[in-house]
């Protein structure tokens, strides 16, 4: 797994790096090295616009320059200032040895002088605004950006592309769009969420140093980005000498006549993720409608409303059929109600391996106030729970329904709050965005994220479906939670890939997804052994 840090963490391994003895004139010049590197490795780079700010980003772009220079490139500087006028030392040092080097410059370009430039350029450095970026772009790189981003020229960003908050991982008016981003010491958030998503292109991670990974791991990383091979610890183990029973059973709860379709999609997801036996249990006056569209999964009709909705008669039948099942699915298509409370309360308060999604989260915040965190039928639970809120679910479980979490790094911490009041590493919240993070006590997992195909109704309950059956198939309970509800979120990308390649990037139905469970669940488990096994040759090769 990486590590993703925060970009004050980041500082703070930069200032220990210096204290091992690698200054930060020297982690510039290896930046600018690296970033330099990339560009050599582009096919058919021979000319090369460096667009410079005033601050260490513009410094990594100067070293890069002349190192670019000296390998025989064509090679370009564009700064808003006379080199000898930059204020930061470092900066400004770097900057004279490249001008010194014979690198050409062009300060204060016009609109059409840039241009000029960059129709001589394949490829673009961009070097104009790093970590120390904050608020609104300003003159001269909002036309700068827009010029880049209008050229045609190949982009590599140095550290973030300039615009984009590596924290926040949200975009200015003004944003360079990168094919390549080489960012610094680690991965930051914002380059995995919201606008990092579109913008950074592909991350290479350039450590600088040989103590950078475990100054890193000390630095406690906010999240850790999986590789498929980590995924080999928590993957269910496939015996032939299976029956119906021991490839786990999953209760699904949920539904009423406004959505009846959220938990038959929920159960059959459950059932094509490997469950050997799925139930569904919803109110009476859904349950024949549920049963035509499920012919291999019994579907139970439980006490409810005239709006057929559950009532709390509901709750004591769900927790009695809750004990013989490996894992519980509450929550898909069953509305906010007294009854549906008393429903998720019971299940909070049975043993069972529960999973809770959807309206059985707004249940969990009507009947703890918004203070999860607080509440002792939570807190005292020792069964594993997954919740899987998105951003204006895990609002309102957090108390913060008026103003939710906008970024992954916002996410994680509502995620961890939840997760520390328990105490207990049975617990992970799901959080789902543009980035999904998987928190538990011990660590937040960020699985890699599915194609947009997946943004698309009813996807939310294929993904807890297959999240209660992966729960049953490890017999309710795995050594590592997180990484094993990370490994189920990126099966379920996967699906919206395959899903994808069949119907079209905007064709996808979630029902599309459950169909391409199977096929995405084998070939992740097969790249995760075979990734498994390249590590361990070249660990040994090492
Ligand atoms: N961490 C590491 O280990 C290493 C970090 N390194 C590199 O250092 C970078 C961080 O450098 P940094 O702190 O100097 O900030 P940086 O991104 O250059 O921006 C500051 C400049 O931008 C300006 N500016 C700000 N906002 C603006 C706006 N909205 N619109 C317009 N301008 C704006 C700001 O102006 P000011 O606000 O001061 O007027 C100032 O001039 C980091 O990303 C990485 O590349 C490597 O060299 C070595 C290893
Ligand atoms: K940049």
């Amino acid at each position: 797994m990486q590590p993703v840090l925060n970009v004050e963490d980041i500082k703070r391994v930069e200032v220990e790096l210096t204290r091992v003895g690698v200054s930060v004139s020297e982690l510039m010049h290896r930046a600018g090295y690296a970033a330099a590197q990339e560009v050599l490795e582009l096919e058919g780079a021979k000319s090369v616009a460096v667009l410079c700010g005033m601050g260490n980003n513009g410094g990594d772009g100067w070293v890069a320059a002349e190192a670019l220079l000296a390998r025989g490139l064509k090679v370009q500087v564009v700064c808003p200032m006379d080199p000898d006028q930059i204020s930061g030392d470092l900066a400004r040092q770097v900057a004279q040895a490249a001008v010194k080097a014979g690198v050409p410059v062009t300060v204060g370009p016009s609109r059409d002088e840039l241009d000029e430039v960059l129709d001589e350029a394949d490829v673009v450095l961009d070097c104009m605004l790093g970590t120390g970026f904050h608020g609104e772009v300003r003159a001269p790189f909002d036309i700068w950006i827009e010029c880049v981003n209008a050229s045609g020229c190949r982009v590599v960003s140095v550290d973030v592309p300039s615009g984009l908050s590596a924290q926040t991982g949200q975009a200015g008016s003004a944003c360079v769009v990168a094919d390549l981003t080489v960012t610094m010491l680690a991965l930051k958030p914002g380059l995995l969420a919201d606008d990092g998503r579109d913008v950074c292109g592909a991350i290479v991670v350039a450590p600088l140093a040989e103590q950078t990974e475990r100054l890193c791991v000390e630095a406690d990383p906010v999240a850790w980005r999986t590789d498929l091979a980590d995924y080999r610890d928590v993957m269910v183990e496939t015996s032939a000498s299976v029956d119906k029973f021991t490839r786990g059973s999953v209760l699904v709860v949920g539904g009423s006549s406004r959505f009846p379709g959220a938990p038959i999609m929920a159960a059959r997801a459950a059932a094509r993720m490997g469950a050997g036996y799925v139930t569904l249990a919803v109110p009476q006056a859904i349950a024949a409608v549920c049963q035509t569209h499920l012919l291999e999964i019994p579907v139970v009709g439980l006490p409810c409303d005239v709006e057929g909705v559950l009532t709390a008669d509901a709750a004591e039948r769900v927790a009695k059929m809750a004990r013989s099942a490996s894992s519980v699915l509450v929550g898909p298509g069953m509305r906010v109600s007294g009854g549906t409370v008393a429903v998720v309360s019971a299940l909070l308060r049975s043993e069972a391996p529960l999973v809770i999604d959807a309206d059985g989260l707004n249940c969990l915040s009507r009947l703890t106030e918004g203070r999860l965190f607080d509440f002792p039928e939570f807190t005292r639970r020792d069964a594993p729970l997954i919740l899987t809120p998105h951003r204006g679910e895990l609002g309102r479980l957090s108390g913060r329904s008026e103003v939710p979490p906008t970024s992954l790094s916002e996410q994680l911490e509502c995620a961890r709050q939840i997760v520390w009041s328990d105490g207990g590493s049975e617990i992970v919240v799901v959080s789902k965005g543009s980035a999904t993070g998987c928190v538990s006590v011990d660590q937040a997992v960020l699985p890699k994220p599915g194609p947009a195909a997946l943004a698309t109704a009813g996807s939310g309950d294929v993904l807890s479906g297959m999240m209660a059956s992966y729960l049953a198939q490890v017999g309710g309970q795995s050594e590592n939670l997180p990484l094993m509800a990370a490994l189920v979120c990126e099966i379920h990308g996967y699906a919206g890939t395959v899903a994808a390649e069949r119907l079209g990037s905007r064709g996808v139905m979630a029902c599309d997804l459950i169909d391409s469970i199977g096929l995405a669940t084998d070939a992740i488990e097969e790249r995760a052994a075979l990734a498994g096994l390249e590590d361990a040759s070249e660990g040994q090769q090492a």
